[in-house]
């Protein structure tokens, strides 16, 4: 099928050159985000940006700026995007290597125009480093990516940057095949149209799938923000409750224990007292620490507030959870806290209550917090059990 290219392409082309100045300017105002990516994408959506006026100006303006130097700034469009990939995932950029590639291909394309003039080889050439650096990103995002892994950008971004690996490669074998020799890439054919097409559409798309990944971020920075205690990083009170909501009716469902631990340092205000405010906001801030290296996987710790904390314990038995809870105790007692204020240890007392079937979270808070006033009173520094065992009590879960 012979088509008249420009006809077709002067509107993608012009469209694309729209939808990359749009980009930029979501991309410049995400920057004030301070999420790692945003300059190198924002770079790489503005080589598009000069690059495409350079290619429909071919013919118009010498060969020089509109095949090497605008070849040159499409090779450093695709790196600048593949760096901003690792910034994101925490990855080195590798700018060395990109560099050297993007340097190859300038290279190869002014031999292959001053040189000896071939069409095919230039377009070989680019295609190589585009083909390189799109694989690249596809592997980078399959390897690192620690985001929400069903995400639909990711698998977007993921997959986009493999099949346009796999457009630039068909560019190359297309071109290679051609007979006669073809000069002009704005070739009649609709294949040539349609891998143009798929040229135009690489930064766009891979780019709205970067926006797309930097919401997800931002949403996941925000969640944490608000369900999290800005000072130990421990859950908020109202997500702990949330939490522990959730937990029992996973347990009621597996018929698996649930163990909470309510603990409190002991005569904080006198450590306040002494070392002053700042100083217990160090303590506070050890102990979660401490807390959270002690912890397993899906066990949660919750600051209730002031020096009150919850720990939640899925799967734990009320003897195990009381293991957990002495471990602690014993662990917090042998804590120093070395801080700018100076050298202080502290202690806590703990509440252990197991889940009894049909128990709401609240009556199981209360119970945990009835063993911790008791642990309070026979004298701190030491552990409590609710005398409501769940092994002694009918399950009505
Ligand atoms: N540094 C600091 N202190 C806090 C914070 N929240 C609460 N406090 C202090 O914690 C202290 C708690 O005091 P109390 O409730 O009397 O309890 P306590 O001194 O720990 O005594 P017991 O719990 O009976 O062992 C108060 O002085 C509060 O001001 C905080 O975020 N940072």
């Amino acid at each position: 099928m012979n088509i008249n290219p420009v006809l077709v392409l002067a509107p993608i082309f012009l469209t694309t050159e729209l939808l990359s100045l749009a980009l930029c300017m979501v991309l410049a105002s995400l920057r004030s985000s301070g999420l790692p990516g945003v300059r190198q994408w924002l770079l790489a959506n503005m080589a598009v940006v000069v690059y495409l006026p350079l290619l429909g100006l071919r013919d118009i303006i010498p060969d020089f700026i509109s095949i090497v130097l605008a070849n040159g700034i499409v090779a450093l469009s695709a790196a600048c995007y593949y760096a901003g990939c690792a910034h994101f995932l925490g990855q080195p950029s590798r700018w060395k290597y990109l560099l050297a590639g993007a340097l190859l291909q300038v290279l190869a394309v002014t031999y292959w125009r001053y040189g000896v003039n071939s069409l095919p080889l230039r377009v070989m050439a680019i295609s190589a480093y585009g083909a390189v650096v799109c694989t690249a990103t596809s592997w980078l995002m399959l390897r690192h990516y620690t985001g929400r892994r069903n995400s639909v950008h990711y698998r977007l971004l993921t997959g986009l940057s493999c099949l346009f690996a796999v457009a630039q490669i068909a560019r190359s074998i297309y071109f290679g095949m051609l007979h006669p020799v073809p000069t002009n890439i704005m070739l009649a054919s609709g294949w040539n149209v349609l891998l143009l097409c798929i040229g135009a559409a690489i930064m766009p798309a891979l780019s709205m799938a970067a926006v797309l990944m930097l919401h997800e971020a931002l949403q996941t920075e925000a969640e944490e923000a608000a369900n999290r205690d800005f000072m130990t990083g421990a859950l908020s009170r109202k997500h702990l409750f949330a939490t522990g909501q959730q937990f029992i009716l996973q347990a009621a469902a597996t018929r698996r224990p649930l163990t909470l631990l309510l603990i409190d340092l002991d005569h904080f205000k006198t450590i306040n007292d002494t070392y002053g405010h700042a100083a217990g906001d160090e303590v506070l801030r050890a102990f979660a620490d401490m807390v959270g290296e002690h912890l397993r996987g899906r066990d949660v710790l919750g600051r209730l507030g002031g020096e009150e904390f919850a720990v939640l314990l899925p799967d734990a038995s009320l003897a195990s959870a009381q293991l957990v809870a002495e471990r602690l105790r014993l662990r917090a007692q042998q804590h120093l806290v070395v801080s700018s204020f100076g050298e202080c240890r502290y202690s806590i007392s703990i509440g252990v209550a197991g889940w009894l079937g049909g128990e709401s979270f609240d009556q199981l808070c209360q119970r945990a917090d009835q063993a911790l006033y008791q642990a309070k009173n026979s004298g701190r520094n030491r552990v409590h059990t609710s005398q409501l065992a769940p092994e002694l009590l009918p399950q009505s879960a």
